[in-house]
């Protein structure tokens, strides 16, 4: 009998039921940036979802479409040369299957790139170092942030803060910490003849920073859990794709910062055995030494916090200790 020592990478990874069209949710709030309403609209998909869909951006398709297909010509070099582009600077640069430090796999290869104070990628990361694609990337990253910013500055129009730019500074003042990620999700071929199931792109997590502002090509795959399970329980549904739009999500900092009333959406990716996906996902942290607490303007009257007291630094040293599906706030929690 052969024992193999390590079973194969692909047996690794976590199978999961496919979705089927009712588990499409159709009903995914959209914000239209450009109109009147946008702040309402956002706060209460923040409240509901932690997660809604943006329109009206402004962000030129070519912007996008550049970045896309210098992705896709990245990802189908050869392995070796990817892999020239390896992580030199662990979590930073390029990945294949392993999420993180702690043992997480998905079906995916992935760039993971430092973002600096003014919106570029970092000098730090070497990777990508082809300079038609680190120029596209740079092109992007800083569409995307402004729209984090202008995210940002709705969300604290609409929970009626005084200065709109309370929480949108904390992505941008200098030192804030942000990070960009090119997710690649081939076709996954061990699927063909497994009938109803999909391979786990990336697990079910929910996301540390503040926001989390994503664009994919078109490809299905993002789902996330909404509540509406039954008895307390969430309930995974499939966002319909739309290359055209941004899909933001509330990551855990912002739902300490509203003490609760945002919701940290926990979301995954499934891959199938037909389309890879291509997505990007730019990450906004605020610096390091931030407090993370609730805003007072968002205490009611003899409202405690129900967190306890912490710096974006702390929460990001604990939270890479986690694996990518624990309850990462818990610790935290009063
Ligand atoms: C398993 C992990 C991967 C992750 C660091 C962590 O230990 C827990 C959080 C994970 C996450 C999720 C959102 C982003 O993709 C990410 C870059 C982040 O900031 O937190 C990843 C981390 C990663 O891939 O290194
Ligand atoms: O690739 C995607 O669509 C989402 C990935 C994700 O959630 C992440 O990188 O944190
Ligand atoms: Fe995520």
């Amino acid at each position: 009998m052969v024992v193999l020592a390590n079973p194969p990478v692909v047996d690794q990874i976590p199978l999961l039921r496919s979705p089927g069209p009712r588990d499409s949710f159709a009903a995914v709030p959209v914000v239209d940036l450009s109109r009147p309403g946008a702040a309402c609209a956002i706060v209460d998909a923040c409240e509901r979802f932690g997660f809604f869909k943006v329109v009206g951006h402004g962000v030129s398709p070519d912007t996008m479409d550049r970045a896309e297909s210098e992705a896709v010509r990245f990802f189908a070099q050869a392995q070796a040369d990817k892999d020239r582009a390896g992580p030199a600077y662990p979590p930073f640069g390029y990945g294949s299957k392993r999420i993180g430090l702690n043992g997480d796999m998905g079906w995916l290869e992935y760039l993971l790139l430092a973002v600096d104070d003014s919106a570029s990628l970092s000098d730090s990361c070497a990777a990508p170092s082809n300079a038609a694609f680190r120029a596209a990337l740079n092109e992007y990253v800083a569409a995307v942030r402004k729209v984090a910013v202008r995210v940002l500055e709705a969300m604290a129009e609409g929970l009626g803060i005084a200065a709109a730019d309370t929480l949108s500074a904390m992505v941008t003042e200098q030192g804030s910490d942000q990070v960009f990620r090119v997710n690649h999700y081939p076709p996954c071929p061990a699927l063909q003849g497994l009938l109803g199931c999909s391979a786990t792109g990336f697990g079910e997590h929910t996301d540390p920073q503040l926001i989390s502002v994503l664009r994919s090509n078109g490809t299905s795959g993002l789902q996330i859990a909404i509540p509406g399970g039954g008895a307390g329980a969430a309930r995974w549904v499939s966002v319909p794709s739309d290359r055209d739009a941004f899909f933001v999500n509330v990551g855990d900092s912002l739902q300490v910062l509203t003490n609760g009333r945002f919701r940290s959406v926990k979301h995954r990716v499934v891959t199938n055995s037909l389309k890879s996906r291509v997505s990007f996902i730019y990450f906004g942290g605020p610096p390091l030494a931030q407090r993370i607490a609730p805003l007072p303007e968002l205490l009611g009257e003899g409202e405690e916090s129900l967190y306890k007291e912490f710096t974006w630094g702390e929460y990001k040293k604990a939270a890479y200790k986690t694996r990518l599906g624990d309850n990462r706030l818990a610790q935290f929690e009063k």
